[in-house]
């Protein structure tokens, strides 16, 4: 597979209250482009050349939420880890929490705190459903996201 035939790859935070005793997790709602706005995700983005993705990671949170975090366990997807969100995009999801009040500050023009039970409860992308169900298994499995 060539460079330009490779998916790129994304990646996220499941930003938690408390990776121990994970109740809250934070919902992000872009306002770009046209036809993903009003959708929730996990804030994060496209990992630049060169760059690793837990760098990235932590710079895309900078940049969206204006907060520093502290990561937990990764959520491992079923391609090599990865999950696919499309034929051009493959996303890893790390749980993390932050001491900051994050904002909405360029992707996105709502941020929501998502309350035990409720984590399903926003218009997620299509492909987020499945990683959201597997986050919250995970963390009543597992008691935990550390
Ligand atoms: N950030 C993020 N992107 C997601 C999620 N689920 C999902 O399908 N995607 C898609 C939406 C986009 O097509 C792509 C990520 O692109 P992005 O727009 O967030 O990347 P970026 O911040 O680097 O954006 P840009 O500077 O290139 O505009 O992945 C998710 O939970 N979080």
């Amino acid at each position: 597979m060539s460079r330009a035939d490779r998916p790129v790859l994304v990646v996220a935070a499941a930003l938690v209250d408390d990776l121990d005793a994970p109740r809250r997790l934070l919902a992000a709602r872009r306002h770009r482009p046209t036809a993903l706005a009003g959708r929730w995700e996990f804030p994060g983005g496209k990992v630049d050349p060169g760059e690793g993705p837990v760098e990235a990671l932590h710079r895309e949170i900078r940049e969206e939420l204006g907060v520093e975090v502290e990561l937990g366990a990764e959520l491992p997807g079923p391609e090599d880890g990865a999950w696919p969100i499309s034929t051009r995009y493959r996303l890893r999801l790390w749980a993390a929490r932050t001491d900051g009040e994050p904002q909405p500050l360029v992707e996105h023009d709502a941020l929501t705190w998502l309350e035990p039970g409720a984590w399903l409860s926003v218009d997620w992308l299509d492909a987020d459903v499945a990683i959201v169900e597997a986050l919250a298994e995970r963390a009543r499995l597992a008691g935990g996201l550390r």
